[in-house]
């Protein structure tokens, strides 16, 4: 180890519904924790916001939370790590820092009829970009900012405001207004860069009329890429490894070979399948660069699933059906199947493989006999109907179906979720020993940068498996299950318009 006596890593972790600061030992294990939760802002129906003051602000709380935990000292951290929730869109003055809008969070669609008016361009965004084109990306979110904040635009073109992902408003904070940057994966999710060139994109930036002066600078996953302010976090700490969460998830879960595939079950259920130096078109999935680490890009097929956990959190907070998200386990297991109740939580559309953005919810099946149970039961099994689509389509694509799925995020604590995810999709379901997957996999990064380890096979070796959920059911009520997803999913489409 070329390190002296700290040999402790601190993985930033931005989240949806909170942040994080997890700090790792040179073995890849959790030593403190700090979390907090992020206020989620709905102003309008589809609308989803968040204060970048506060995300910054809890960050950093999660950072003294967790030093305090372990009684260190700020330098005695190595070096960090930052993930984020990715397309989220911030943009703020180059001159105050401050933001001129809330953060548009990657839920909102507030632009789906921006988008439908560029679908002529849709095939040559997605060759380039990987992507939809889908209110979820930033692209539309910028210039939604730029066309209803008085005055934005013509700032934007005078080179006084700046746009950044969480990842570069979190780095550009942190470095005391320094450093404007953001990595190659959340670069790929802005619907502006090139994912094979791994550049921004002039046609694409000219075709969303977002001005290239308020770009951050693209950069590889990990290596010397920025430096902490020590006024605002009390050291000079390198920042030496950032990714988009899913990406830095699939990091975690050691998904480092063509094939291997993860599930992170958070806020929403993001499936990402290793597909090597190719960025595979689908016409169902999205490409996306899985990181760049030593001058080698790898790609990944994601599957992301809007509503995962989040339908979780609505029967806790929107119903007030239980009080604590795991107590949705026991709840659901009162019962021994869905009832023939159907819950399908298209509460923002619906993401891969329908990219919908006129779905909505709804609840079908419900008769006289219908208990909280199964609704809960129904709200459960959801997410797995949602992701096993995902991972069909994924072996459909790729012609090389999934032998295993690695799965992380809070609800892969559930016992109940993940069993009937191993056997609807009929793949074992692999739970790590680490399930905070996304921060370990940013302290990876971060603790590659700085050659605390030296590459991804001793990485690898630090990865262990805690519990596997081997599929038990039968083929034939699986297609019934499946066949009944269908059809409930079928009426909930283009509801909106
Ligand atoms: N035991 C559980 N069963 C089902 N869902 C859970 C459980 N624990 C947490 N969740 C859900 O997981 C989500 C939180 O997961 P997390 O990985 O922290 O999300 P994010 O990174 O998106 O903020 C919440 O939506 C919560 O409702
Ligand atoms: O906050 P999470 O963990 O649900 O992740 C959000 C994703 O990055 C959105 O693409």
């Amino acid at each position: 180890m070329p390190l002296g006596s700290s040999k402790y890593v601190a993985a930033f972790d931005l989240g949806t519904t909170s942040a994080r600061v997890i700090i790792f030992d040179e073995y890849g294990s959790p030593q403190a924790a700090c979390q907090r939760p992020l206020t989620q802002i709905f102003p309008k129906e589809g609308w989803v916001e968040q204060d970048p003051m506060e995300m910054f602000r809890q960050q950093l709380a999660c950072f003294k939370g967790a030093l305090s935990d372990l009684n260190i000292l700020p330098s005695d951290i190595s070096a960090i790590g930052i993930t984020n929730q990715r397309e989220t869109t911030v943009v703020w003055e180059k001159a105050t820092g401050r933001p001129i809008y809330p953060a548009i969070v990657w839920q909102d669609h507030r632009t789906t009829e921006q988008c439908e008016a560029l679908g002529a361009h849709s095939l040559m965004i997605r060759e380039r970009t990987g992507l939809k084109l889908d209110p979820y990306f930033s692209a539309t979110k910028i210039r939604w900012i730029l066309d209803h904040v008085s005055g934005a635009r013509a700032k934007a073109q005078a080179g006084e405001l700046l746009f950044g992902t969480v990842d570069s408003w979190l780095i550009w904070n942190l470095t005391g207004g320094r450093r404007h940057m953001t990595d190659i994966t959340n670069a790929s999710r802005t619907l502006l860069a090139n994912i094979r060139t791994g550049r921004w994109d002039e046609e694409l930036l000219g075709m969303f009329g977002v001005p290239v002066s308020m770009l951050p600078e693209i950069t590889p996953s990990c290596g010397a890429l920025a430096e902490s302010d020590p006024e605002v976090l009390g050291a000079c700490i390198p920042i030496s490894g950032t990714a988009g969460d899913q990406q830095s998830a699939a990091i975690g879960q050691a998904c480092f070979r063509p094939g291997m595939t993860k599930n992170t079950y958070g806020t929403g259920g993001f499936l990402l399948m290793n597909t090597g130096k190719t960025a595979p078109l689908s016409d169902h999935l999205l490409s996306t660069v899985g990181w760049e680490v030593g001058g080698d890009r790898s790609y990944a097929l994601e599957g992301s699933v809007f509503i995962a956990g989040a339908v979780v959190q609505w029967l806790k907070d929107g119903l007030g059906l239980f009080r604590t998200s795991a107590e949705i386990e026991t709840l659901a297991s009162q019962v021994q199947d869905n009832g023939e109740v159907y819950l399908v939580p298209a509460f923002v559309g619906l993401g891969a493989p329908y990219w919908d953005p006129f779905a909505r919810g709804m609840i079908i099946g419900i008769t006289r006999g219908t208990s909280r149970a199964h609704i809960a039961r129904a709200a459960l099994e959801s997410i797995a109907f949602q992701c096993n689509e995902v991972l069909q389509v994924m072996a459909a694509d790729t012609g090389a179906p999934v032998e295993e799925l690695r799965v992380d995020g809070g609800a892969a604590e559930n016992d109940l979720l993940m069993q009937f995810q191993a056997d609807l999709a009929n793949v074992p379901v692999v739970r790590p020993v680490v399930t905070e997957t996304t921060a370990l996999g940013a302290a990876y990064l971060a603790g590659l940068g700085i050659g605390l380890w030296e590459d991804f096979s001793e990485i690898e070796s630090l990865w262990r498996r805690e519990r596997i959920f081997e599929p038990k059911m039968s083929q034939d009520r699986r297609e019934y299950l499946t066949k009944q997803w269908h059809r409930a999913v079928a009426r909930t489409r283009g509801w909106e318009q």
